[in-house]
């Protein structure tokens, strides 16, 4: 197998001290060491820059149908999976990488036919896990079933792994895009995800006429390299072994893990690998762990311009590991036979009595083991190299001392600080021993008294049991004495209460009867009074009935009487009023029509208050003048034909006269002064006539209006009377009613004593019913009692 092309590249990520590393074109210096890579990638390095330098030709070479390896390692947080996938809208080298190749595909395309498949998966464990299989029932988890290695015909393939043609880069960045997504849901502890290596396979077939070629990428984002796994140290391990072999064109040992499997299939044939190392200077250990593998390399360029990377000390370093092991060995024989042989030295002395100076013994005679150790030692070409690592050792081992003193030192205050809270505990321990010591004795105290209280009580329970007991036993030898008494009792008692249950009936019986008699008695009483109380209230409102209708008959009458010459006179009343009215309203105008007016009863001269009409009218046609005192009226003769006037000191009659008034009035109105009298005397004589009869006519009337005035009284008088009568008759229907009242409470009272009654009845039942169940209570007992006795 030639020499194969390996490249190393490194990726430095940002530090806190950029003091402790320097770059150089090629060479890394770190704390003061060297290391020599291909290409170093600073942090200001694009990710542009890094597709040129590695993925592209990577992307040439499969292109030709040569195939390629990129691996990325470093300890976790470095920036694989940045520079392999990207991150934050940073596109890494998967993503150039197929970009590239659907590009260059695009131009090769009318002349031959491409394929591109794309697969991916893990290896988590050195379990496969394909990265393209969801579940059937859920879209969003990948099927987690592992896949197996098969061969055929030499070549190693993974048995049912998912391998997607790809038509556009679209489709493959959707692919890869799914890939990431999902394989971080199922377990959210993110750190988890650092454990697994995660491989992309990347084929470009390529078909023209009859010739056709293929090449295969596979980019591979390793595990965290700091990762204690087993499964990842044997990887990195068998990986590290790949690599040497590769270099120094053996047989590559690809069975020792599953991923160089894997990757044997591209190492067979051509193959350019590429590992991007990966250090984060600030951390010193990874970051040392890390140069310190890729310092197993050594990489140069030969004269003829091929490139391939020996590992100069890979030999040295082969044979020192087998010499140092050789040492551990040796080292163990000797310390086994040097204690065989102390034991059996001293052993030795013991018996001839002699204390063996062992060291003496040992120390001056080194065994010949020893020698040939150095001999071998010595013998070791490699021993510059083993010097350089041995330097590195101590310093790193010096390190490792003074960490150790401080820790050691830590150990101690601790070991003080745990001592102190030691004594503390135990003293506290103690004084909780003493507590619960002295609590235990105070319960068990307790637990003693009450105890003994306990068993005092139940002796005491004990000896009143007993004594009842004996006294039950006496009770049950007389018992059947007892029994025989109780028997003889019982039926004496059923005799006493069949007497007193007759005797019982009988009162009872007699008692209702009176009861039922009184009541009777009093009903019957009662309803007589009230009886004979409603009759003398009948006869009173009979007997006052008639007095009333008499009485008001008579009045009614005189009232009737009284009331017809009121109306006449208010007829009368209302004549004159209503011809003064006429007058008034000018009805007698032509002045041609004599009227004549009799005036029956004006027992006043026209007063204007009373009559405002005829005075209003006598006054505008010049029938009356007022006087000079007022206090009388005058009228004028000439509308009359005979004055009759009479005159008082201060009064004016001119009562029951008959005058004639003419309309209209005369142009001059003359005055008549009563005492003139100038008429004819035959005419006075006539009048004085009529004087008489008119004045006879006026004592008439005066006697109507006494009598009217008697009348009014004795309306008055009536209506008093009537108002009294009403008044009685409201007392009488009080009493009526007082009465009526009275005869509802005694009807209440009847029903309350019926009731009482009835009471009474049920009371009588219940003793007769509770009678009959004693009975039945008492022949069972004197059953029972037959049958005890028996
Ligand atoms: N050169 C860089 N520039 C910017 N960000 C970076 C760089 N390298 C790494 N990162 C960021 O650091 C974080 C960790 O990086 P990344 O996941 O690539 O590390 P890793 O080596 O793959 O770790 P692990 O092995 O745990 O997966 C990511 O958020 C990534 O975006």
């Amino acid at each position: 197998m030639a020499s194969q092309v390996v490249r190393l590249y490194l990726r430095v990520r940002h530090t806190k001290d950029p003091g402790v590393y320097s770059i150089n074109h090629k060479n890394f210096s770190y704390r003061n060491e060297n290391y020599v890579f291909r290409s170093i990638f600073s942090k200001e390095s694009s990710q542009q820059e890094i597709y040129e330098e590695i993925g592209k030709p990577l992307v040439d070479n499969i292109m030709q149908g040569i195939n390629g390896i990129l691996l990325a390692y470093g300890s976790s947080g470095a920036g694989k999976t940045y520079s392999l996938l990207g991150d934050q809208g940073q596109d890494g080298l998967l993503q150039r990488v197929l970009e590239d190749v659907f590009q260059r595909a695009r131009i090769l395309k009318p002349k031959k036919a491409i394929n591109i498949v794309l697969s991916s998966f893990e290896i988590d464990k050195e379990r496969i896990k394909d990265l393209a299989k969801l579940l059937p029932n859920n879209k969003n988890r990948f099927n987690e079933e592992t896949l197996e290695i098969r061969e055929h015909l030499g070549n190693a393939y993974i048995d049912n792994l998912t391998v997607t043609q790809i038509d556009s880069l679209k489709d493959a960045l959707h692919i890869i895009q799914e890939g990431r997504r999902l394989r971080k849901i199922p377990d959210p502890n993110f750190e988890s995800l650092s454990l697994v290596h995660t491989v992309f396979k990347i084929t470009v077939s390529q078909k023209e006429m009859n010739v056709s070629k293929a090449g295969t990428l596979t980019i591979v984002d390793l595990a965290d390299s700091e990762s204690n796994q087993s499964s990842i140290l044997k990887t990195l391990d068998s990986l590290r072994n790949l690599i040497i072999d590769l270099q120094q064109g053996h047989h590559a040992s690809s069975d020792e893990s599953i991923l160089t499997k894997i990757l044997a299939n591209n190492i067979k044939h051509n193959c350019l690998t590429s590992v991007l190392f990966h250090v984060n200077t600030s951390n010193d250990q990874t970051c040392h762990n890390t140069l310190m593998f890729s310092n197993n390399c050594y990489s140069h360029e030969n004269d003829s311009g091929t490139e391939s990377l020996v590992f100069k000390s890979q030999q040295q370093m082969v044979r020192v590991r087998k010499l140092q092991d050789e040492i551990k060995d040796l080292k163990h024989q000797i310390d086994k036979t040097q204690e065989i042989h102390e034991g059996k030295l001293r052993g030795f002395g013991e018996i001839i009595g002699f204390n063996v100076d062992i060291e003496a013994v040992f120390g001056n005679n080194p065994g010949k083991e020893k020698k040939s150790i150095e001999n071998h030692v010595n013998s070791v070409e490699i021993l510059d190299e083993v010097q350089t690592r041995n330097k590195r050792l101590e310093l790193k081992l010096n390190k490792n001392s003074i960490i150790f003193e401080e820790l050691q030192k830590f150990e101690l205050k601790n070991k003080e600080r745990n001592a102190s809270q030691i004594k503390a505990l135990e003293d506290q321990i103690k004084t909780v021993k003493l507590e619960i010591i002295e609590l235990n004795e105070k319960i068990q105290e307790n637990v003693r008294k009450k105890l003994n209280h306990r068993t005092e009580e139940l002796h005491q329970i004990l000896i009143s049991n007993h004594l009842l007991l004996e006294e039950k036993a006496a009770i049950i030898q007389n018992l059947p004495l007892t029994l025989q008494s109780i028997a003889s009792d019982m039926r004496a008692v059923i005799d006493y209460k069949e007497l007193g249950k007759s005797e019982l009936e009988n009162e009872l019986s007699k008692k209702y009867k009176q009861n039922e008699e009184n009541h009777s008695k009093n009903i019957k009483k009662i309803k007589q009074d009230i009886d004979q109380a409603l009759k003398t209230l009948d006869n009173k409102m009979r007997v006052f009935d008639t007095e009333c209708s008499i009485y008001i008959r008579e009045k009614y009458e005189r009232i009737k009487r009284i009331e017809k010459e009121i109306i006449k006179l208010y007829n009368l009343y209302l004549d004159q009023d209503r011809l003064i009215k006429n007058i008034e309203c000018g009805l007698f105008n032509n002045g041609i029509k004599p009227i004549y007016i009799t005036i029956h009863d004006i027992p006043k001269p026209p007063q204007r208050e009373k009559y405002p009409y005829l005075f209003k009218s006598l006054m505008t046609n010049g029938v009356l003048t007022s006087s000079k005192d007022n206090n009388f009226i005058k009228i004028s003769n000439s509308l009359f034909t005979k004055k009759y006037s009479r005159t008082t000191k201060n009064s004016f009659y001119a009562v029951r006269s008959s005058f004639r008034i003419t309309f209209p009035p005369p142009e001059k109105v003359v005055e008549i002064k009563p005492d003139e009298g100038d008429d004819e005397e035959d005419e006075e004589g006539k009048d004085d006539i009529k004087l008489e009869e008119e004045e006879e006519e006026e004592e008439e009337k005066e006697e109507i209006s006494e009598k009217s005035i008697i009348l009014r009284e004795e309306a008055e008088k009536i209506q008093k009377r009537t108002v009294e009568i009403a008044k009685k008759a409201k007392e009488m229907k009080y009493e009526t009613n007082s009465l009526e009242v009275k005869v509802r409470d005694k009807e209440v009272e009847i029903r309350k004593m019926t009731g009482e009654r009835d009471k009474h009845r049920e009371l009588y039942c219940n003793i007769v019913k509770s009678k009959v169940e004693n009975r039945v209570v008492i022949e069972s007992q004197k059953r029972l009692l037959d049958k005890f006795i028996i």
